[in-house]
């Protein structure tokens, strides 16, 4: 069945959800695509993936929303049913990576059109959330609290959780460790953030904006270091000296392939565990001496912080109503659409922990 929305050129098919955005956050992933390293960013698209909105209308057979909810967009599903969801080992939902990759929804088609030439638009991350409207499949929602703010709740689309989650569901990080994390942007902090809620004994910010520290240890790191300080010294030499041979656990928050071998091999021998959360360039490849593997470091990676959406994001708003998870420390400005190049612009200044896009 189709069924017409109140805007003619957006229909729902089965399944799917229509979405009036009311925020998106613009994350530097939406950058890296737009700049052509992404090598499955396919033109032309909507970008932004880091949404929030209210359910206006639903197609047949969706049972978990219904109109009036308020959801927060997922660019990773979660059916519940595939051989990924089922394993309980991962959140990498497959039910519809294929087409979403491509950039059309689960049956092929599209559901977006630039009204001004009349062609049609592919989907970015299965929610393009730089637009007003945005239609979804059903397990590509998570269906939140009314009371909480929905400009807030757009950050758990993507850089909130993803820090926070590497921290708990990655890596499960336990209170007392020790904790780098390299790049102190929205994601690094919020890799901070998880440490500090998870009791780590010291946290150790690394970034080579200065300018960025002050954030860092207002969310809680316990001391940062530029590694513009050190001349040619690595800094991964710098943070083993400092921590008596090396971190619990490192984060890698910028995605450059060289922060990401220091952030390995600033990690413990034996047990120390680093975690690649930045994406880098198409073709770039990291590396580092297979002994730093050989004594024990464990080189991991973490989507969207392990962040089962449809489960864990009501969750997370509820601690944040709680008063337990920062949100609204994050965003530094609002932006209409209309403004949103300058709000890449300043991103790209590194004058934001998060730009906000508000409809
Ligand atoms: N794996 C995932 O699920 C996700 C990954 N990402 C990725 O995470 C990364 C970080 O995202 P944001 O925090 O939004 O970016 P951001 O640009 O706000 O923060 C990056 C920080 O790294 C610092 N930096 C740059 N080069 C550095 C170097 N050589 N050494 C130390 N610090 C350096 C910058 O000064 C900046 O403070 C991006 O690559 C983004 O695409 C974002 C969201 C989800
Ligand atoms: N398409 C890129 C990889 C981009 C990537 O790594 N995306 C992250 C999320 S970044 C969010 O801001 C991710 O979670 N990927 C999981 C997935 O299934 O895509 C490439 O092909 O290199």
């Amino acid at each position: 069945m189709q069924m017409q929305s109140s805007r003619p050129d957006v229909f729902v098919l089965r399944r799917e959800v229509r979405v009036r955005l009311t925020a998106t956050g613009v994350c530097h992933t939406d950058a890296y695509t737009l700049s052509g390293k992404d090598p499955e960013g396919a033109f032309p698209c909507v970008l932004g993936h880091e949404g929030a909105g209210v359910v206006e209308s639903v197609g047949d057979g969706v049972e978990s929303v219904v109109v009036g909810d308020h959801v927060v967009l997922l660019y990773i599903p979660e059916c519940r049913n595939c051989k990924f969801c089922k394993s309980g080992k991962t959140n990498l939902c497959g039910a519809i990576r294929a087409t979403q990759g491509k950039g059309v929804m689960p049956d092929g088609t599209g559901r977006l059109t630039d009204k001004a030439s009349g062609k049609s638009l592919l989907h970015f991350m299965g929610t393009s959330t730089f637009c007003e409207y945005a239609v979804l499949p059903e397990i590509s929602v998570a269906k939140v609290d009314t009371a909480a703010p929905l400009t807030s709740l757009c950050l758990l689309g993507c850089g909130i959780p993803t820090g926070v989650g590497a921290v708990r569901n990655t890596c499960k990080v336990e209170a007392g460790a020790t904790v780098a994390v390299f790049g102190l942007g929205g994601v690094g902090l919020s890799v901070v953030q998880g440490a500090v809620l998870a009791g780590a004994s010291r946290i150790i910010g690394v970034d080579i904006d200065s300018g960025k520290f002050a954030n860092a240890l207002t969310f809680g790191a316990t001391e940062c270091v530029n590694p513009k300080d050190y001349g040619s010294r690595p800094i991964q030499e710098v943070l083993v000296e400092m921590t008596d041979g090396g971190l619990d656990y490192t984060f890698e928050a910028i995605g450059r392939t060289e922060t990401m071998r220091s952030a390995l091999e600033a990690a413990h021998k034996g047990w120390g565990m680093s975690c690649i959360i930045g994406v880098a360039g198409a073709g770039e490849m990291i590396q580092t001496r297979p002994f730093q593997l050989v004594t024990g470091r464990r080189w991991v990676g973490t989507a969207y912080g392990g962040t089962k959406g449809r489960t864990e994001v009501p969750q997370l708003v509820q601690e944040y109503m709680d008063g337990g998870l920062k949100i609204d420390e994050y965003i530094t400005k609002k932006y209409p659409l209309e403004d949103i190049n300058q709000a890449f612009k300043d991103m790209h200044d590194g004058k934001l922990i998060r730009g906000v896009i508000v409809y």
